[in-house]
C-alpha cells in the first residue's frame, strides 16, 4: 500500500483557521470545517478538478481550496467516451497523484460507476481504498434520495461524502445529457433530493445542469454549501472541468463552460515549432548541447 504524504499527516493547526478559502494566506490542508464555516460567512469558492500531479500543483500553488479527482477522468484523460467505464483502481490511481502533487487544497475523490450503488458496504469499502490508498480527504457519489443510505455509513465510519444531484453523468445511459429539475414536479424531486443527502450528512452537494432559479432556491434552503455547475451564479460554490475551462478539451464542451485560455492552441503551436526546428536543423543549438 501506498504511504500517506507527509502533507497529511500534518496536524490541523487551529492558528489558520476561519480565513478565507480562497484568498487566505494558509498552509495546512483545507478542511470540511473550514467549507461549512466558509458557508456562514457567505463566502464563495472555487473548485476545479483535477487528475494528476502536475496540474494539481499549479492550481494548489494558485489557491484553489478544492479539487475534485473527478471521474471525468474518463473522457478527459483517459481516453474513454463518456465516465461509465472508469474504474476504482483507475481512480485510486490518479487521486494519489493529486494528494501527491498538493499541500493545501482538500481533495475529493469521485467514486465511479459501480463502486458504490450495490449499497452502503460496498461503498464503504470503495470509499476505504480512496482514502487509505489515495489518501484523499473526502469522496463524492452521484444520487439523492438514491444513495442516502451510501451517504449516512460513510459519513458515520468517519468519510466526509460531497454528494451529487441533477444530472448525474453515469446514468447517461438512462438520462442523457439534459437539464434536470425543469418543470415542478422536477423541481420538487431536486429539492427532496437536496434535503436526502443534507440528512445523510453530506458536507456540500453539487448541482450539475439544474435551472439557475431552483439551485437558487436549494442553495437558501440548505445549510451546507452548493457547488453549481451550469447550475447559475447563485451557488456557494463553482465547479468546473479544467481542460474545459483551460480549452485543452478537443471537441465538443458543455455550453455552460467558459474558457479562461486556449492551452490546445498554445501546445498544439509549441509543438509544432520544435517539430519544423528539429525537421529543419536548428534545433538544438550549442546551447542545448552537451560535451
Ligand atoms: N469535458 C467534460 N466536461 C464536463 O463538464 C463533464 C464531463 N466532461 N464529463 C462528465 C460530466 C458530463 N457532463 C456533461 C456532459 C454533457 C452536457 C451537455 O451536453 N449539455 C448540453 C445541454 C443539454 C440540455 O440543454 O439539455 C450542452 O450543450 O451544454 C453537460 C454536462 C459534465 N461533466
Ligand atoms: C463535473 C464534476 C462535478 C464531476 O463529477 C466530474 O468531473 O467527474
Ligand atoms: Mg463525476
Amino acid at each position: 500500500m501506498t504511504q500517506l504524504p507527509a502533507a497529511q499527516n500534518a496536524q490541523i493547526k487551529s492558528s489558520d483557521s476561519g480565513k478565507a478559502l480562497y484568498g487566505g494566506k494558509g498552509t495546512r490542508r483545507i478542511t470540511v470545517r473550514d467549507i461549512a464555516a466558509a458557508k456562514e460567512r457567505g463566502e464563495k469558492w472555487p473548485m476545479l478538478t483535477a487528475y494528476d500531479a502536475m496540474t494539481a500543483s499549479v492550481f494548489d500553488e494558485a489557491g484553489i481550496p478544492v479539487m475534485l479527482v473527478g471521474d471525468s477522468a474518463g473522457n478527459c484523460h483517459l481516453g474513454y467516451e463518456t465516465t461509465v467505464p472508469v474504474t476504482l483502481d483507475e481512480m485510486t490511481m490518479l487521486s494519489a497523484a493529486v494528494v501527491r502533487g498538493t499541500s493545501r487544497a482538500l481533495i475529493v475523490g469521485d467514486l465511479p460507476f459501480g463502486s458504490y450503488q450495490e449499497g452502503p458496504v460496498q461503498a464503504l469499502r470503495s470509499a476505504t481504498r480512496l482514502v487509505k490508498e489515495a489518501g484523499v480527504q473526502a469522496v463524492k457519489l452521484e444520487g439523492g434520495e438514491r444513495s442516502h443510505e451510501q451517504i449516512r455509513l460513510l459519513v458515520e465510519s468517519g468519510i466526509p461524502v460531497m454528494a451529487h444531484i441533477g444530472l448525474t453523468p453515469q446514468s447517461v445511459n438512462a438520462m442523457g445529457y439534459r437539464v434536470q429539475g425543469r418543470g415542478e414536479e422536477a423541481a420538487q424531486q431536486l429539492l427532496r433530493d437536496a434535503k436526502a443527502v443534507q440528512d445523510a450528512g453530506a458536507f456540500a452537494v453539487v448541482l450539475e445542469l439544474v435551472p439557475a432559479e431552483l439551485a437558487a432556491e436549494v442553495t437558501r434552503v440548505l445549510h451546507i454549501p452548493t457547488v453549481g455547475i451550469g447550475a447559475g451564479p447563485e451557488t456557494d460554490a463553482q465547479v468546473l472541468v479544467w481542460t474545459d475551462m483551460l480549452g485543452l478539451t478537443g471537441g465538443r464542451v458543455p455550453k455552460f463552460v467558459k474558457q479562461y485560455a486556449n492551452l490546445r492552441e498554445v501546445m498544439g503551436n509549441a509543438v509544432k515549432a520544435f517539430a519544423d526546428e528539429v525537421v529543419g536543423g536548428t534545433f538544438p543549438q550549442e546551447e542545448n548541447s552537451v560535451h
